[in-house]
């Protein structure tokens, strides 16, 4: 369901981009879409197609790869037993995975000033390293009735902060990436306006932790999470964090 949702926002703001860019028009599939951005929990999407820029299916990257841990495998396949099964499997499920690519607009302008060729080249900065398990792994469930969403996240060695510790700003990265995605399903567009954190206890290299996410508050255009980071089984804190969001059009994205 989230996967369609998610599709449906790529199209539509893909459909916008390529209106003010009509240079770079290709045929996009018709499909039924809900407002612009608007994402609502309640809403029933519908798209006849899984990615909207080309027959090539990108690679989700939120799937279990060879250097993902015993532990990081056990809490995947705890959490996706609890997850809609595609083809209609336990529908009624609370819990889906949230598919993760590693660009989010292939044709996205990115500003005012960006050239061709940072463009083709962009990444989405936690799905940058060819290397599995060198960086981010990770994968995020989403709660759709709790508002809440649960990463399974592992943390690579090219993340080291203090020695054999995860650097700070990983942390904050994981923390607003999950924030975002959570944010993302409830608001639509969103960018991050102030990440409050507190590194509690420092996580070891290569261990895996959960980042939970929480819906505080949403009024109007602001929505403020709650996040915790914890061990994999829940007895110790690692980091806990605030994080205001905010809802913004695709002009705000794109410089317009
Ligand atoms: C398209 C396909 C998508 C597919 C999706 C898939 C999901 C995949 C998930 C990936 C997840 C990645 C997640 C990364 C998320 C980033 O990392 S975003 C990058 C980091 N953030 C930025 O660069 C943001 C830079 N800041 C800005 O652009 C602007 O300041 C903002 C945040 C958009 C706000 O500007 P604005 O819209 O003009 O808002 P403004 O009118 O100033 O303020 C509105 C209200 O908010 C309040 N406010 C604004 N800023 C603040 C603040 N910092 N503190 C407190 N209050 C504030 C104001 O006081 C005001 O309050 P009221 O007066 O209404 O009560």
């Amino acid at each position: 369901m989230f996967r369609r949702a998610v599709t449906a926002l790529c199209y539509t703001a893909a459909r916008a981009l390529l209106a003010l860019r009509p240079h770079v028009h290709r045929h996009l599939p018709s499909v039924r879409t809900a407002p612009l951005l608007g994402f609502n929990l309640d809403s029933r999407w519908s798209v006849t197609m899984t990615w909207p820029f080309s027959s090539f299916q990108p690679h989700d990257y939120s799937l279990p790869n060879p250097s993902w841990s015993p532990e990081m495998m056990r809490l995947y396949d705890h959490y996706n037993s609890l997850c809609e099964q595609e083809g209609g499997g336990k529908s009624k499920a609370p819990w889906v995975r949230m598919p993760s690519y590693n660009r989010l607009l292939k044709y996205a302008k990115g500003g005012q000033c960006l050239s061709k060729m940072v463009q083709a080249k962009a990444r989405l900065f936690t799905r940058n390293m060819k290397e599995e398990g060198a960086s981010f792994e990770y994968v995020v469930f989403l709660n759709k009735q709790e508002k809440m969403c649960t990463c399974i996240f592992q943390a690579g060695h090219l993340l080291e902060g203090p020695p054999g510790y995860v650097h700070g700003g990983a942390i904050a990265t994981i923390i607003d990436t999950v924030a975002g995605a959570l944010t993302t399903y409830l608001g639509g567009l969103v960018m991050t306006a102030n990440l409050t954190i507190n590194y509690r206890s420092p996580i070891p290299l290569g261990s895996v932790v959960l980042v939970h996410s929480l819906l505080e508050k949403m009024e109007e255009r602001k929505i403020l999470i709650f996040c915790q980071v914890t061990s994999s089984d829940g007895s110790k804190l690692h980091t806990e964090a605030t994080g205001l969001f905010l809802s913004i059009s695709l002009g705000h994205l794109i410089g317009g």
